[in-house]
């Protein structure tokens, strides 16, 4: 039987010490987590705290034990798509991020929504104008590096598309494209995939309260776990006090992070990119290959996708394959397709060395984005020129680091 204790960690609607802090929240940060109880959301050891460059993330109260568990969401405590309002809007077929979007944006603006406290510590339009490329004029989409263009061009794809069906329905409740857009976007960056109990099917919800968990890159996140009852955050190690929590949002490079959440992750210290960055090398890749060796590689399913890591300098298999088409013979190319490995003599330093030539020639034309940027046209966006540059920066380190 559990105890009385771990029984009492559930707030309800009268638990006075949750009540004292609503009565004592100095901001709407508190405010919200004494709501997030409310809900069911169990807290140990973590508050929400402004941390520089990041918005609010999560920050350690007390000290924290490896396994310990930080944070759990039960199933009730998350928002999830109105059922009921999809039906009738014959929503069902839109896609779950749609779904859920439209049906937050219905909730959260009613005028007597009970989502008004989550709603105060959510980024408005203008974070999103300041840091998310959607938002940014097409003018300065021309800027962004070719590997930041293409999710991005996917990403507009898909809110057109759920855009389109959901617009009637907005229009009849006189909801601006601007407010689902928001919603859209709030969605994209913080939600979670929730796999519901009883074989039903897997949908998209928000979590309060989790979701001020800012992103680490792989190896630095606590573990979120879900189990048949909800969310749960676990810590990764021990923590002492003060310590920002931090969780994977996947292993993405810094072109995904800009696109889907708006930064990039950088080490404050060493001005690293992390292991999960790559640099893509398919504008420069596929602007010196001959259209009989694209055809080739087309082949084989080696056409696109090359990267090169800035962290270690390795270029990837499918690089690898790449530039020995240009410099095997058919036979040699197929046992390096085959097996990895090179027929007769290793042919690493011939194939980096042609890496390197093809960056080298690509460098001005870096240093040209990074300097157009900063010119003509008007000095407003200042925080998306920052982005834009700054990517382009990383790259241009990436080429000047990389050795044969
Ligand atoms: C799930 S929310 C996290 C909470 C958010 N920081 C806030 O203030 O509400 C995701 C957003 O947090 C910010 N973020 C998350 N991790 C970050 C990081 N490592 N560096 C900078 N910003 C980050 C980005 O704006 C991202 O879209």
């Amino acid at each position: 039987m559990p105890s009385r204790t771990a029984k009492r960690k559930r707030a309800s609607v009268d638990d006075p010490a949750v009540l004292d802090e609503i009565a004592h929240a100095q901001n709407e940060h508190q405010l919200f987590t004494a709501w997030a109880k409310l809900r069911g959301v169990e807290i140990n050891g973590v508050e929400a705290k402004s941390i520089p460059g990041r918005g609010v993330g999560l920050v350690t109260t007390k000290t924290l034990k490896e396994g310990d568990r930080i944070i759990f969401i039960p199933e009730k405590a998350m928002f999830q798509p109105d059922a009921t309002l999809l039906k009738r809007n014959h929503l069902t077929a839109a896609s779950p991020q749609a779904q859920l979007a439209v049906s937050a944006l219905c909730a959260f603006e009613k005028l007597d929504s009970s989502f008004f406290t989550w709603q105060e510590v959510l980024p408005d339009e203008n974070d999103f104008k300041a840091s998310m490329p959607m938002y940014w004029p097409r003018e300065l989409h021309e800027f962004l590096p070719p590997a930041v263009k293409q999710p991005l061009t996917r990403q507009i794809t898909d809110y057109e598309k759920d855009w389109k069906a959901v617009k009637e329905l907005c229009k009849r409740r006189n909801f601006p494209e601007e407010r689902f857009k928001y919603f859209w976007m709030i969605v994209n960056s913080r939600s979670f995939h929730w796999k519901p109990p009883q074989n039903k099917a897997g949908i998209m919800v928000m979590c309060p309260f989790i979701d001020y968990l800012n992103h680490g890159p792989t190896g630095s996140g606590c573990n979120v776990l879900q189990n048949a009852k909800g969310y749960e955050v676990l810590a990764d190690r021990s923590y002492e006090v003060g310590e920002e929590i931090l969780a994977t949002y996947g292993a993405h490079s810094n072109d995904k992070l800009l696109v889907h959440y708006g930064f990039m992750n950088v080490s404050p210290t060493t001005g690293s990119t992390g292991a999960d960055d790559e640099i893509r090398l398919d504008a420069i890749l596929l602007h010196n290959l001959t259209d009989a060796i694209k055809d080739q590689l087309q082949d084989v399913g080696f056409l696109g996708g090359y990267s090169l890591s800035p962290e270690t300098g390795e270029i990837c298999f499918k690089t690898e394959v790449a530039i020995r088409a240009t410099l095997l013979t058919a036979n040699e190319w197929e046992y390096f397709v085959s097996s990895g490995e090179d027929l007769s003599e290793d042919r690493t330093k011939e194939v980096r060395g042609l890496v390197k030539k093809w960056l080298r020639e690509y460098r001005p034309h870096v240093m040209g984005l990074i300097e157009s940027v900063e010119g003509e046209g008007e000095q407003c966006w200042g925080q998306a020129r920052e982005l834009i540059k700054a990517r382009w920066r990383q790259i241009g380190d990436a080429i000047d680091k990389f050795e044969v």
